[in-house]
């Protein structure tokens, strides 16, 4: 295979995805990375660096990643002209099944539509996995941050963030609020003339694979709850029916059965034998409640928009977006990402958190089958933060801490490495 602008490493091969699922992981293993813009550029050198010294120490040379560079944002656009987002780093991810990314800028208003949003959609990768743990010694708001630790599986290519809107005044939502009033009999159009139009879509097919891997999630990780999070008392027939059709494929699929007159219901796990309880929650209830009461909250599911929102703000409660990690995922294809953006008030500045690089790229790991890289990156980071020496966002709220650049963190991190 040969790209226009990729360079091919010259040693590795790619992950091959086996007809059941499972994937053959070579131990040179080639993975494409695209830095991002901003301080993508800061965080993603700190972050290889940090993954080639864990697998040395794991593997003592028998395993090794080898990086390929693939291009998007601003890089593309340096490369590839006023294509930002190439077709050959769309299919490059295809090639090669597990990928991880920095963050994309995308202008507020009028410009350019998402990168982020288009790779989800091109590779359709349903899934967005966005664990929020704490990890000891990290400032924290509130009292208990040790009783946070949510699994939150956001749907990724469905409701208004799909980007489906006309701008107000346009040939389009005129024609689409015409059709709406004088087709459809939608009266409650409050200012017709001077609306802008977007589109929220939420299908059974889209919500039930969704819904379904977070129940099996739940069942694969022992976890005590999956709740389904919307706002169905308002959209009724997304967010509604989002929740309803979560009920029910729980049990038609899992063979839930009903708590009291339902609709919670409850699997046994078939592994462990624990129950695993099917709940859910309105959207403005679950917030204030997974602050006041995280223990309740294990598994989420979740539309777009909510996912969007909830996993930034449940972050915040264990140190904020700086290391808060995620995967998008197919049922093939794995492209890790941070869940924050590209800061670009610090762009270049050697100086935010790495983490959520770090932590992205140790979920990577284990998706490829090392645990034991995974879990030095894990010692590393629980290490330095327990002695404080921290990147600027927890120094700021953590008394005695020694202050670190983002490529110093990366450093700390190594250092405490167990060998
Ligand atoms: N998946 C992606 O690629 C995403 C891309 N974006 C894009 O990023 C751009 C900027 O978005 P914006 O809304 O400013 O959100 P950002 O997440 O980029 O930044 C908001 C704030 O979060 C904190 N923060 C972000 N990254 C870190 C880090 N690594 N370490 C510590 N703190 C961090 C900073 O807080 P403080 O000011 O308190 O220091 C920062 O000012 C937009 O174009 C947006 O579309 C946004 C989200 C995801
Ligand atoms: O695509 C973007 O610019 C923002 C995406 C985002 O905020 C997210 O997926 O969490
Ligand atoms: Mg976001």
């Amino acid at each position: 295979m040969s790209y226009q602008h990729i360079q091919v490493p010259s040693q590795g091969g790619k992950v091959i995805v086996n007809p059941d699922g499972t994937l053959q992981v070579p131990d040179q293993v080639v993975i494409p990375f695209i830095e991002g813009d901003g301080t993508g550029k800061d965080i993603m050198p700190v972050m290889r660096n940090v993954v080639d010294v864990a697998i040395q120490k794991a593997y003592n040379g028998a395993r090794k990643i080898h990086w390929m560079e693939i291009y998007a944002g601003q890089s593309a656009a340096d490369r590839y002209g006023q294509t930002a987002l190439p077709a050959e780093t769309v299919q490059a991810i295809k090639d090669y099944v597990v990928a991880i990314k920095g963050p994309l800028t995308t202008p507020v208003s009028g410009g350019i539509r998402s990168f982020n949003v288009a790779l989800r959609h091109q590779l359709d990768l349903y899934v967005c996995l966005r664990p929020v743990r704490y990890i000891k010694g990290v400032p924290s708001p509130v009292q208990h941050p040790e009783r946070v630790d949510m699994v939150i599986f956001r749907e990724n290519e469905e409701d208004v963030y799909a980007g489906i809107e006309f701008p107000a005044e346009s040939d389009q939502a005129n024609a689409l609020i015409d059709f709406l009033q004088n087709t459809l009999g939608a009266q409650d159009i409050r200012y017709p003339k001077t609306s802008a139009i977007g589109i929220k879509t939420a299908s059974r097919e889209g919500s039930e694979r969704l819904i379904r891997k977070a129940i099996q999630y739940a069942i694969d990780h022992d976890r005590s709850s999956v709740t389904l999070v919307h706002k169905g008392n308002i959209m009724k027939f997304t967010e509604g029916a989002f929740r309803d059709w979560g009920y029910d494929l729980a049990r038609r699929e899992f063979g839930a059965q009903l708590i009291d007159e339902g609709p919670w219901c409850r699997i046994k796990n078939p592994t462990t034998g624990r129950d695993i309880v099917i709940k859910d929650a309105i959207a403005d209830a679950f917030l204030p409640q997974a602050l006041l009461r995280p223990k309740e909250f294990d598994v989420i599911a979740t539309t777009n928009l909510n996912g969007d929102y909830f996993s930034a703000a449940v972050a915040a409660q264990v140190g904020g977006t700086g290391i808060a990690p995620g995967a998008n995922l197919s049922d093939s294809v794995a492209l890790f990402e941070v869940t924050h953006g590209t800061a670009p008030k610090y762009a270049g500045k050697d100086y935010v958190n790495p983490g959520a690089a770090i932590l992205s790229a140790e979920m990577m790991l284990r998706h490829l089958g090392w645990p034991e890289a995974a879990d030095l990156i894990v010692a590393g980071i629980e290490a330095a933060i327990q002695d404080k020496v921290v990147t600027y966002d927890f120094a700021r709220r953590l008394p005695g801490a020694t202050q670190v650049s983002c490529s110093g963190f990366g450093q700390e991190i190594i250092n405490r490495m167990p060998t």
